[in-house]
C-alpha cells in the first residue's frame, strides 16, 4: 500500500497534521469557555475571550475542513493512480492471459477494489496516526503521574493489541474472499451481457439470475463474516478498556489508601483513562480496515504481476475536463501513415501450441506470401487458419519456427510497429460502442472528413452511414448489437483500410452477401491487393477465384499451394472444398468454373 502512496506522503502528512491541529484547537474551546464563565461569575469583561473562543472556533473548522480535503483528496488521486496503473497492465496484457482471465472479475477489480482502497487510505491510515500520536502522548503524561497505575494500562493495551491483530487476520481474510465473491459476481453478469441474446433464447434467465444471486449471497456471507470480525474486535477493545478501567480504581484506590497516591493524581489519571478509550477504539477499527484494504491490494496486485506485451504504455499524468462525453479520445495514438506498399510473409517450420501441454495446433507450417497480391487461406474448420493471423499479429508467440514479416522475425519487430503495419479483419468483426467515425478511426489521430468518407466508399458503408441517425457521427450501441453481421465486417474492413496496411488480414465472414456487395467487396479486396499484401482467410468461392495463390491448410499442416485452376486439378481435399463448401457467388459462370 506504501507503495501506491509515493508521491502523496508529504500531502497525506500534511492533512494529518492539520487534523490534528484542527482536533486541538477544539480542544482549547472549552477551556476558553471555562474562563469565559469564571470571569461572568466574577462580574468582569469577557470580549477578548469571547473573541478567542470566536476565533477559535472558526480555526478549528477551516483546519479540520483543509485537512480532511486534504487526506480525501489523496485517496481520490491513489484511486485515480491505481486505476490508471491497472488500466495500463490490463490493455497490454497478453492474449493467452485474457484468454483465461475473467473480464468481469477485472473490472471489479479496478472499481470495487481501489473503492476499497481509497477508504482505507483516508480512514484508517490518517486516523490511525493521529491516533498513536493521541495514544503515545496520553500513555506518556499516564506514566508521569504514576507508573505503578501506567503498568496496569500496559497490560490492557497490549491484550487488547494482542485480540486486535487476531481479529484484522480475520478480517483480511473475509474482505478478500468477500470481494472475490463480489467478482465472480461481475463476471457472471458480463458474461450473460457478452451473450445476451442467447440467454434470451435459451430462456436461461432463471437459471442465470439463480447464479447471480449465489454469488450474491456468498459476498453476504463473507461481508456478514468481516462484520463479525469487526463485532469481535470492538468488544474486546472496549472489555479490556472497561477492565483497565475497574483495575486501575481498584489498584489505585489501594494506593491512595496506603498513602503512596494523592487522590488528586488518581482522579487525573482516570481522566486521561477516558480519553484513551477514543484512540484505542479508532486504532483496533483501522486495523481491520488496513487488513481489508490490504486484501484489495493483493488482488490489485495480482492484476499487476500478470504477464504483459512488451509494449510501453503508461498511464497518463495529465486531467483535464473533457466534458461527459464517454469514450472521447483524450490521447489519440498516431498519425495515418502514408501509402506504405507491401510486405512479405514468410512461415517456415511452425509449430504452434496455444498452451503447454494442449495439441499443437500448427504442425512443422511452411509458406511464403510475396509482397502485394491477394493469397487466400482455405480449409476445414479447426485447419488452423485464424491461428495463423494470430501469430502474425503476434497475439501468441510460435513455439517453434519463425515467422517473418518483411524478411524479419515477428519476435524481432517492436511489437507496435509490427502491429501498425498490419489491418486485421476477424470474422466475428469487433464493433466497438462509440460512432461510427470512432469506430472507424480508432487508433488514429489527424484522420479528415476526406479520408473517412474515401473508405467508406471503398468498405460499402453507405447504407450503414446512411441508416444510422446520426449518420457518420451516429452511435453504435453495445458490442455493435445495432449491426448485422456483415454490416460489422464492413466497418471492421473500413477501420482497418484506413490504417492504410502494409499487410491487410481478413477472416471471411461466412454469411451471405447480397450480389452487389459481394462484387462491391471483391473490387475492394482486388484493389487493396494492387497496394498491399492481402491474405484472406476464404469462404466464398469469387475470393479464392481472384486470389494469386491460395495456401491449402488441414488439420495443422499445409497440404497444398496453388492457383484455383491448378489446386482443382491437383488437390482432392481442395476439390472437395470447392465444390460442397464454399459459399458461391451467385454467378453461374463462378459455379461453372468451380466445376
Ligand atoms: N485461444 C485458444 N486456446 C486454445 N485453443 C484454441 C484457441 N483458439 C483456437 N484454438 C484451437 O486451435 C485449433 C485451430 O483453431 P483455428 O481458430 O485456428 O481454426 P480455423 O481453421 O480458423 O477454424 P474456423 O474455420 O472454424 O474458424 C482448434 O482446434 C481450436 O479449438
Amino acid at each position: 500500500m506504501l507503495r501506491f502512496t509515493s508521491g502523496f506522503r508529504l500531502r497525506l502528512a500534511l492533512g494529518g497534521v492539520l487534523l490534528l491541529a484542527g482536533t486541538a484547537t477544539s480542544l482549547t474551546q472549552p477551556m476558553i469557555a471555562q474562563r469565559i464563565l469564571n470571569r461572568l461569575v466574577r462580574d468582569q469583561g469577557i470580549n477578548g475571550l469571547l473573541l478567542a473562543l470566536a476565533g477559535a472556533v472558526v480555526l478549528g473548522t477551516v483546519v479540520s475542513a483543509g485537512g480532511y480535503f486534504m487526506v480525501e483528496s489523496v485517496g481520490e488521486s491513489l484511486v485515480r493512480r491505481v486505476r490508471g496503473l491497472l488500466v495500463a497492465r490490463i490493455l497490454v496484457l497478453r492474449t493467452a492471459v485474457v484468454d483465461e482471465a475473467k473480464p468481469g472479475d477485472l473490472v471489479s477489480r479496478l472499481v470495487a477494489d481501489t473503492t476499497l482502497l481509497r477508504q482505507v487510505t483516508t480512514q484508517a491510515v490518517v486516523t490511525s496516526i493521529i491516533a498513536v500520536i493521541a495514544l503515545l502522548g496520553s500513555l506518556i503524561l499516564m506514566g508521569l503521574i504514576d507508573y505503578v497505575l501506567l503498568a496496569v494500562t500496559l497490560t490492557a493495551v497490549l491484550v487488547i493489541g494482542v485480540s486486535v491483530r487476531w481479529a484484522a487476520t480475520g478480517i483480511g481474510r473475509a474482505t478478500g474472499k468477500a470481494q472475490e465473491a463480489v467478482g465472480l459476481m461481475a463476471a457472471l453478469l458480463d458474461r450473460d451481457l457478452a451473450a445476451f441474446r442467447t440467454v434470451k433464447a435459451a430462456g436461461a434467465e432463471k437459471h442465470e439470475l439463480g447464479l447471480l444471486t449465489d454469488a450474491a449471497d456468498t459476498a453476504w456471507r463473507r461481508g456478514l463474516r468481516v462484520a463479525g470480525w469487526q463485532a469481535a474486535s470492538g468488544a474486546c477493545a472496549s472489555l479490556m478498556m472497561q477492565t483497565s478501567f475497574l483495575a486501575v480504581l481498584g489498584v489505585g484506590g489501594a494506593r491512595v489508601a496506603s498513602g503512596r497516591l494523592p487522590i488528586a493524581d488518581l482522579i487525573a489519571y482516570l481522566l486521561y483513562m477516558f480519553f484513551l478509550t477514543q484512540p484505542v477504539t479508532t486504532l483496533s477499527g483501522a486495523w481491520g480496515q488496513l487488513k481489508a484494504g490490504g486484501a484489495a491490494v493483493e488482488r490489485i496486485q495480482a492484476v499487476l504481476e500478470l504477464a504483459v506485451e512488451p509494449i510501453a504504455l503508461e498511464p497518463p499524468r495529465t486531467g483535464g475536463r473533457q466534458g461527459d462525453a464517454p469514450y472521447r479520445v483524450r490521447h489519440p495514438a498516431e498519425e495515418r501513415p502514408e501509402g506504405r506498399g507491401a510486405a512479405a510473409v514468410a512461415f517456415q517450420q511452425v509449430v504452434f501450441m496455444y498452451r503447454p501441454g494442449l495439441p499443437a495446433v500448427l504442425k512443422d507450417v511452411t509458406f511464403t506470401v510475396p509482397a502485394g497480391g491477394l493469397t487466400a487461406v482455405v480449409g476445414p474448420s479447426g485447419a488452423g487458419k485464424t491461428s495463423l493471423f494470430a501469430l502474425l499479429e503476434r497475439f501468441y508467440d510460435a513455439s517453434s519456427g519463425r515467422v517473418l514479416v518483411d524478411g524479419r522475425d515477428v519476435r524481432d519487430w517492436p511489437l507496435t510497429e509490427l502491429r501498425r503495419s498490419i489491418g486485421y479483419v476477424e470474422q466475428e468483426a469487433a464493433v466497438l460502442a462509440g460512432t461510427l467515425r470512432e469506430n472507424l478511426t480508432l487508433g488514429l489521430a489527424g484522420v479528415g472528413d476526406d479520408q473517412v468518407r474515401e473508405v467508406i466508399g471503398l468498405a460499402r458503408l453507405g447504407d450503414v452511414v446512411e441508416a444510422l441517425p446520426g449518420g457518420l457521427d451516429g452511435w453504435i450501441g453495445h458490442r455493435g448489437g445495432t449491426l448485422s453481421g456483415g454490416q460489422r465486417q464492413r466497418i471492421a474492413i473500413g477501420r482497418a483500410l484506413l490504417r492504410r496496411p502494409r499487410l491487410l488480414l481478413l477472416d471471411e465472414a461466412t454469411s451471405a452477401l447480397d450480389a452487389t456487395n459481394e462484387a462491391a467487396l471483391r473490387d475492394t479486396l482486388t484493389a487493396a491487393a494492387a497496394a498491399t499484401t492481402v491474405v484472406v482467410i476464404a469462404h466464398r468461392l469469387s475470393t479464392v477465384i481472384d486470389a494469386h495463390q491460395i495456401v491449402v491448410l488441414e488439420a495443422g499442416g499445409v497440404r497444398a499451394v496453388g492457383t484455383h485452376d491448378e489446386l482443382l486439378r491437383s488437390d482432392q481435399t481442395y476439390r472437395e472444398l470447392a465444390t460442397t463448401q464454399f459459399l458461391a457467388a451467385g454467378a453461374p459462370e463462378v459455379l461453372e468454373r468451380a466445376r
